[in-house]
């Protein structure tokens, strides 16, 4: 039983691996997960210059998941190429994801320079859930800027580049967003980040728990899976299958796992379970995966991609 998958014909020998923001800020993070159960790792979204981020507590952990305000704390882009194509020296016949975000299209364009002069061979990840100018929604909200941003990521760089993106809610906005990504040579789209501007409360203390924004933060784990399978499986029906989907959102054992690539995902990403657990939680949800598999008369994972089935 194989839960190998392969993303812009690159192949990983497992088709799980953290997301981006989690265990991923500096190489003795990245390092850990690279020796882990997981495929591959994404790194943190890695800006033109390296950032603090937000005050802490920036960051919490509830029981069904967490709410998050980091602020975009990063080593910068800089350090996370020189770190992964060193190790891509050592590990050739691995792959690995950096993911990337600036504050504008010149910003987006001046970082995928970088990548292209550094002889990137790995696959970017376009963070889109990053703000825009102020009094506009995050670019995955702007229609008319994704529009401008992936044509000009397009006209100037050529490697395997997909977009990480935020969750959609109405069914018009996912026919409106994949007329608009069938129009690029994207190598994958991944839904979902975390939801936007959710609010968690201590009764006890009759106050939020996160210090940014007066406690809105985006939210993960449990509350999210049912629209990050939505997300995917929206996609999946929409898009030209030559664009592969990611599944990110709720996953915490096999059964998420399996979900998440029943509608459609040729890959996953664990973020708040992979907070909470650590990096062991790769080892037991391949496992869980397998057990299901085996369970069901499968074999590899493109036995059951996006087979989703609906009632008659
Ligand atoms: C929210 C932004 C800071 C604009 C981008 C980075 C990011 C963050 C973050 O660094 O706060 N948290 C998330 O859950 N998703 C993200 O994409």
């Amino acid at each position: 039983i194989s839960t190998a998958t392969s993303i812009a014909q690159q192949k990983f020998n497992n088709c799980i691996m953290n997301a981006s923001g989690v265990w991923c800020s500096d190489e003795k993070e990245l390092t850990i997960i690279d020796n882990s159960a997981a495929g591959t790792f994404v790194t943190k979204s890695g800006t033109l210059q390296p950032r603090e981020g937000n005050p802490s507590p920036r960051y919490f952990e509830t029981s069904w998941g967490s709410i998050n305000s980091m602020g975009l704390p990063n080593r910068g882009l800089d350090y996370y190429l020189d770190f992964v194509q060193k190790l891509q020296q050592q590990k050739r016949q691995k792959h690995y994801f950096i993911s990337c975000t600036g504050f504008n299209v010149q910003e987006d364009l001046l970082l995928l320079k970088k990548i292209t002069d550094a002889d990137f061979k790995g696959i970017v990840e376009l963070n889109l859930s990053c703000p825009n100018v102020p009094g506009k929604p995050q670019t995955g909200y702007d229609f008319a800027t994704v529009d401008m941003i992936l044509k000009n990521v397009f006209e100037n760089y050529a490697g395997p580049l997909g977009v990480k993106l935020p969750p959609y809610f109405d069914i018009v906005h996912f026919n409106q967003m994949a007329q608009i990504l069938n129009k690029y040579p994207l190598a994958y789209i991944n839904c979902v980040n975390s939801i936007g501007n959710g609010l968690y409360i201590d009764d006890e203390k009759e106050q939020v728990v996160i210090k940014p924004k007066n406690g809105f933060g985006g939210i993960g784990g449990d509350y999210i899976k049912p629209t990050a399978l939505a997300n995917v499986h929206a996609f999946y029906q929409r898009l030209d299958p030559k664009i592969q989907i990611i599944g990110t959102g709720g996953i915490k054992n096999g059964q998420d796992v399996f979900e998440h690539i029943l509608c459609g995902a040729s890959m996953v990403q664990v973020g708040t379970a992979l907070m909470k657990e650590g990096p062991d939680i790769f080892e037991r949800l391949t496992q869980e995966l397998k057990t299901i598999m085996q369970a069901k008369g499968y074999s590899k994972i493109a036995d059951f991609k996006g087979k989703l089935k609906y009632l008659a």
